[in-house]
Parts: C-alpha cells; sequence; structure tokens
C-alpha cells in the first residue's frame, strides 16, 4: 500500500467510524506517481459514494501530510490491474453554455481543512488578535484587512486561523473561491508552468481566486523568480480586492534574502503576532482537543502537561495522541500517573532544556550583561532588572521552589525570588517593551 495513503487512512480514523472506513475508503487501492495519487475503486458505486463524500477531505488531508498540492484521481480499477471501465472523476464539465464565472466556479476544487475552523480555535492573551481579525478578513475579505499576516513560531495556530478564515468565507458564501496553499506548493507549480511554458495558465490560476492563503512564506526567501512572481501575484490580487492571507514564522521585515518591495507590500495590511499560549490556554486547549477526541482526560492531567510542556500547541497535541493510544491499547484511564509514566521520556526532554544555568545564561546574553554579575549582589539597576527577569522565569519554566531559585543566584532568600516574580508579572501588563522581553525570552527558551 503506498505509504502516503496509509497515513492518510490512519489520520482519517480519527475522524470517520469505523463503518464508513471499512465500507468506503479501506477497499480503495492506491498507488503514487509522479502526477500524483492514483485511487483505485472496485466499483462504480464505490467511485461515487468517495467522489462526492470524502475527495475534498481526502485532498486536504494529504496536502496536509505531504506538503505539497496532490492530484488525486479516482478510476474504477485495482492498482495491480489497468481500469475496468476507465471511469474517471475529473471535476463537472461546465456545459457549453455555461459562463466563464460559473465554468471557474464547478472547477474550483478548494483544500481548506474543514477541520480547522474557529469554533474548533481557543482563545487566549497570545492568539486573540490574530483570531479577532482574521474573522474580520472572513467577513469582509478584500476589505478589512489586505494582506492579512499572522506570524509567530511554528506550531502556534497560524494554519488553523488561515483555514478558520478561509472555510468561514464558504460559510458565508459557498462559491467563494478560496485557494491554500503552503509557499513549497507556490514555489513548486511555478517551476512546474516554467518547465512546461505554461505560465500563462499559472498566472490565471492564482489571479481567478477570491482569496489566495499562502503559509509559511519565509519559503520564498533567496527564491528571486518566486518572489518575482509573487509579487505581481500579489498586486494583481490587491488591486481587485481579492484577499490575500499569508503566515510566517517571524516578521517578513526580520526575513533574510526577502525583496524590501515585497516586505513593504506585506505591510500594506495588517500583520498580527501569535505569541505561544500561557498555561491557561494551554491547558484549555488540551481539554477541547481531548473532548473533540472523545479521550477522557481530566483537567490535572490537561493541568500537567500544560505545564511540563510549552513548546507548542502541536507538541501539547503530540502528547494527547500518544496518551490516548496507550490507554485505548492498555485499555487504562489516563490519570496523572499514566501520564507521567507514558511521557516520561517526552516530558524529560522537555523539562531539560530550560535549567536555571540556562535561564541565567540566556538572560544575560539577551541584555548584554555578564553571567557573574547576573549573578553577584549587585544592585544597579541594569542588572538588578534581568536578574528579576531570570529568576521570575525560572519559577515559570521550571520545577524548582522558591528557595532553590534563590539558592541558585547567589543564595539569595526566597522572599527575594518571590518579589521578582510579581514585579515582573505586574511589568509585563502595564509595559509592553517588557512583555516582548518576556515572551521573546520563552520563546528562545522553548522553541
Ligand atoms: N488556539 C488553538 N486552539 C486549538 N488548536 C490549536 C490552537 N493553536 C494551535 N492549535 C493546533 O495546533 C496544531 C498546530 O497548529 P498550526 O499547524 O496551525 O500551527 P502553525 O502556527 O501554522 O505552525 P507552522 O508554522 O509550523 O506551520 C494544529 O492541530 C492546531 O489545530
Amino acid at each position: 500500500m503506498s505509504d502516503l495513503w496509509r497515513r492518510c487512512l490512519e489520520r482519517l480514523e480519527g475522524e470517520l467510524s469505523a463503518e464508513d472506513l471499512h465500507t468506503w475508503l479501506m477497499p480503495l487501492q492506491a498507488r503514487e506517481d509522479a502526477d500524483g495519487l492514483q485511487l483505485y475503486a472496485p466499483n462504480p458505486y464505490t467511485l461515487d459514494v468517495v467522489r462526492d463524500r470524502y475527495l475534498p477531505r481526502i485532498e486536504a488531508v494529504l496536502t496536509l501530510l505531504s506538503g505539497q498540492s496532490l492530484f488525486v484521481r479516482l478510476e474504477v480499477g485495482s492498482s495491480a490491474i489497468a481500469p475496468v471501465n476507465g471511469r474517471h472523476t475529473p471535476p463537472p464539465k461546465p456545459s457549453p453554455s455555461a459562463g466563464v464565472a460559473e465554468a471557474a466556479a464547478l472547477n474550483f476544487h478548494h483544500n481548506l481543512d474543514p477541520h480547522y475552523t474557529f469554533e474548533t480555535f481557543v482563545e487566549g492573551k497570545s492568539n486573540q488578535l490574530g483570531k479577532a481579525a482574521a474573522m474580520q478578513v472572513a467577513q469582509n475579505p478584500g476589505r478589512a484587512y489586505n494582506p492579512l499576516l499572522l506570524y509567530g513560531g511554528t506550531g502556534l495556530g497560524k494554519t488553523h486561523l488561515m483555514h478558520a478564515a478561509g472555510n468561514l468565507m464558504r460559510e458565508h458564501n459557498p462559491g467563494f473561491k478560496v485557494l491554500y496553499l503552503r509557499s513549497e506548493q507556490f514555489v513548486g507549480s511555478m517551476i512546474e508552468a516554467l518547465r512546461t511554458k505554461s505560465m500563462d495558465e499559472f498566472k490565471r490560476r492564482f489571479r481567478s481566486v477570491d482569496a489566495l492563503l499562502i503559509d509559511d512564506i519565509q519559503f520564498f526567501a533567496g527564491k528571486d523568480t518566486t518572489q518575482e512572481e509573487f509579487f505581481h501575484t500579489f498586486n494583481a490580487l490587491f488591486e481587485s480586492k481579492q484577499q490575500i492571507i499569508l503566515t510566517c514564522d517571524r516578521y517578513p521585515k526580520e526575513v533574510d534574502k526577502l525583496e524590501p518591495r515585497l516586505k513593504s507590500r506585506l505591510g500594506w495590511g495588517l500583520s498580527v503576532a501569535i505569541e505561544p499560549p500561557d498555561f491557561e490556554t494551554r491547558a484549555a486547549i488540551l481539554l477541547a482537543k481531548a473532548h473533540d477526541k472523545s479521550v477522557k482526560v481530566s483537567e490535572d492531567v490537561a493541568m500537567l502537561l500544560a505545564k511540563r510542556i510549552r513548546s507548542n500547541v502541536r507538541d501539547l497535541e503530540g502528547a494527547l495522541n500518544t496518551l490516548a493510544a496507550r490507554a485505548n491499547f492498555y485499555g487504562r484511564p489516563i490519570t496523572t500517573d499514566f501520564a507521567e509514566e507514558t511521557l516520561r521520556d517526552l516530558l524529560a526532554t522537555h523539562a531539560q532544556a530550560v535549567t536555571v544555568p540556562n535561564i541565567q545564561k540566556i538572560v544575560a546574553e539577551y541584555f548584554g550583561v555578564r553571567l557573574q554579575d547576573l549573578l553577584s549582589k549587585r544592585r544597579v539597576r541594569s542588572l538588578a532588572r534581568p536578574r528579576q527577569i531570570a529568576m521570575a522565569l525560572s519559577k515559570e519554566l521550571t520545577e524548582h521552589s522558591l528557595p532553590e531559585i534563590g539558592e541558585a543566584f547567589g543564595g539569595r532568600d526566597h522572599t527575594t525570588v518571590l518579589h521578582a516574580c510579581r514585579t515582573i508579572r505586574k511589568l509585563c501588563e502595564t509595559d509592553t517593551r517588557m512583555r516582548q522581553d518576556w515572551e521573546q525570552l520563552i520563546r528562545t527558551l522553548t522553541g
């Protein structure tokens, strides 16, 4: 069986009933080839059901798994034998009388993940602005903010929000043509178009959509021809008020080898940072994901995982999936003991990354002070503030007690550490600069 298809089935296993999976998807045979994935249905009836009910979802999953836009062809037959009656599933052909717009709409195959919606997105301080902006764009495409750019570290929900916006646009207007693709797919399509001398078609394809969603545009860095082409596509869409939504793993101005004129265009709309979620949001996301997957997880377990896994939501979700699979396999409930035991190695890896000496070193580097000064008794402000931040980070990111942290900072009293934690928390609420420093340090330490 094609490995990709096997992984696709595994993913769909969590979403479809066992009966549907066995009746419609398991009987399909798959073959990967240069053009994409060929699926063979045992009979025309299965083919029709798969095409009508499951094909968009299959394509969305395959795109997510393979990282590229895969063309899926459905035929009656088997992967070992040639197709028996050659029934293909091209998108329905428009009648000769259909207008151009109608034809385009009929041929258009959106590839949004239907599970990524605003309803399944848990809001917290870290992503509030991003969510609000994505919703406004979805409610008023091409007019609210264009482009909308969501940026931030990996696994924080940028792709989720982007799909949610696309899904909401289509909910309001089912004919709306939303095209989602990762930036590598854009590059791949362009190279293919250049190779086959079909740039006109490439241009038409990207400019005929109502909303273009491109993920991870940092991959455009250093690819001059792609940037040039994207620049023109951008201008064409922007001028005719078609919506553009982009994501990037950092603020685009900080991406090296991205053309200045492109960077400037990206700043025309709204750029919103998606920050790593705080403890409460991480716990809430876990409980929501567990609920979606019908996995029984107590608040204690959610809090344990949220406390120990701070890197990103994807890692958190991965831990939950592992727990669910093991609990199911052993027929055991997910208690905190079971979670500790099952995820021992994973939790240790996350704990290892953040140690008090590591925090002290990173904070000293960040503020340009010497480590020995940070740990000294000197009370000048230029040292006192970084020291307080390092103490507060140690409390936030490690399991050490206040006295232990005090000890690690040149033998200070635990009340000094407590005071540092309170001061920094207050400052984070009132001082933007402080909050940015805090978040940046958390990113560096847990990323
Ligand atoms: N606030 C949230 N609520 C619910 N799920 C979330 C939230 N944030 C992230 N997730 C989930 O975490 C996983 C990773 O998110 P996503 O793929 O959107 O991250 P990303 O920021 O686009 O990362 P990358 O830059 O690596 O592509 C997804 O399954 C997504 O549903």
